[in-house]
């Protein structure tokens, strides 16, 4: 498609960032279809426009990456969606100059997401409350540790507008004592949006890049299903939706676990084999896990989607956590020090959920039921002996 003939910004937003040139070119996507069927109608949206308004709260490697989905496909479909789509940026000098000023004018999130070229209609906005203004779609992906902040600024009343949804890309849980909460149940408390789940294997830079992959999205009922699947299929990034926001939520969030485990056997110079086990093992004990405490989830999710077995494998294989724990053996540093070293500012999650996970199952009396989840948090936090982690399984 050729340059853009329209200006994607709203008033308020153009005069915010007055001197962007937001009016020009737009990514579009490499592949289109031109033999698919027209794509199902939307729900309706709460706004008087009749159009559904996109809000993306985190711009880390994950959120850039979704965002620039999801502005694509907005550009896209503009019948059905306001072009503009707001990322939530929280402001931070980069060579001197704002990040939110160094995305709107060169489109690259230098910071999180460096090479990868973001469409111009996604626009970097500092503030929370103008990014979900008017918005009838929220996706939530920040790193867990910084989701209760959020909320608490999100939940003030008049910040979010009525008949809202939300989906969270966020890969952890929330644990307090004997109970346990995924993300996209603390999202629905504390705002009152109905609240979808997205997850898959997908390591966001090869997202960012193209690079074919599928993701899961657990969605509460079939109208989120239509929206979330307009948001953010592509022909790059296939959205299968399930029924469960539970068994998505948890796949995310317990492969992690599953992903230091493969890194201490990568850091101990074992083979093939050992690394097959302990994924066998920790696919098991993230569907037992998920079937004992989450009623209604389904060991299906596990089993065949994204959110399950390929997210349990690209992770094991290509991502932060294996990375981290691979060092964690190899240089005996602390896992906050290697976090530091390797991530250049991105979040570790896999250490804060293997202790989260742990201290719900030793509330509940069940920690001996899931003997990998055990070893490797005490193996994170406890000083024992990676070389323990396979002896007993
Ligand atoms: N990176 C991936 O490949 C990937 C893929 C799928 C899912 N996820 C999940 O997506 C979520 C977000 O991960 P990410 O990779 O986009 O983030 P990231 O690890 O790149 O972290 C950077 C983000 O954290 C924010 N941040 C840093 N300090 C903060 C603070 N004090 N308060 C508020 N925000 C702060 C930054 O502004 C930025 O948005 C995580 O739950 C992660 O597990 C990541
Ligand atoms: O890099 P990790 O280990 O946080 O994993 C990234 C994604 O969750 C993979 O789907």
């Amino acid at each position: 498609m050729s340059a853009a003939s329209t200006a994607p910004s709203s008033p308020e937003v153009a005069q915010q960032f007055s001197d962007l040139d937001i009016a020009s070119t737009v990514t579009t996507p490499a592949v289109t279809r031109p033999s698919s069927p027209a794509p199902p109608a939307l729900p309706e949206s709460p706004l008087s426009s009749g159009k559904h308004k996109i809000a993306v709260i985190g711009s880390g490697s994950w959120g850039s990456a979704l965002a620039k989905i999801a502005a694509e496909n907005a550009w896209k479909r503009k019948d059905d969606f306001h072009s503009e789509v707001r990322m939530w940026v929280r402001e931070k000098i980069v060579n001197g100059k704002p990040l939110t000023h160094v995305i709107n004018r060169t489109h690259l999130n230098s910071r999180y997401l460096p090479d990868i070229t973001l469409p111009k209609n996604l626009v970097a906005v500092p503030h929370l409350k103008d990014v979900v203004k008017d918005a009838t779609l929220i996706i939530f992906v920040v790193p867990h540790q910084f989701l209760h902040t959020v909320l608490s600024e999100l939940s003030r009343p008049g910040v979010l507008t009525p008949g809202a949804r939300a989906i969270s890309a966020i890969k952890g849980v929330e644990v307090n004592g004997t109970d346990i909460q995924t993300f996209a149940s603390l999202i629905e408390a504390k705002v009152g949006t109905p609240c979808s789940a997205l997850s898959g294997a997908n390591i966001a830079l090869e997202v960012a890049m193209g690079q074919f992959c599928e993701t899961t999205i657990g969605c509460p009922t079939h109208n989120d299903s239509l929206l979330w699947s307009a948001v953010f299929d592509a022909p790059s990034f296939r959205v299968r939706t399930v029924e469960d926001v539970n068994g998505v939520s948890l796949g995310g969030a317990l492969k992690n676990v599953v992903a230091l485990a493969a890194g201490f056997v990568d850091g101990l110079g074992l083979g093939g084999n050992t690394k097959a086990a302990i994924l066998r093992i920790g696919l098991k004990e993230m569907t037992e896990f998920c079937l004992e405490f989450f009623e209604g989830s389904q060991a299906e999710t596990f089993s065949n989607e994204s959110a399950g077995i390929a997210d349990l494998i690209t992770t094991c294989y290509g991502g932060r956590n294996r990375k981290c724990a691979e060092e964690f053996v190899k240089s005996g540093q602390s896992f906050e020090h290697i976090e530091r070293k390797l991530l250049n500012g991105q979040k570790l999650q896999g250490t804060a959920t293997a202790e989260e996970v742990n201290n719900f199952l030793v509330a509940r009396k069940r920690a001996h039921a899931y003997p990998l989840f055990e070893k490797v948090y005490k193996i994170a936090f406890e000083g024992m002996s990676p070389k323990q982690l396979v002896v007993g399984l």
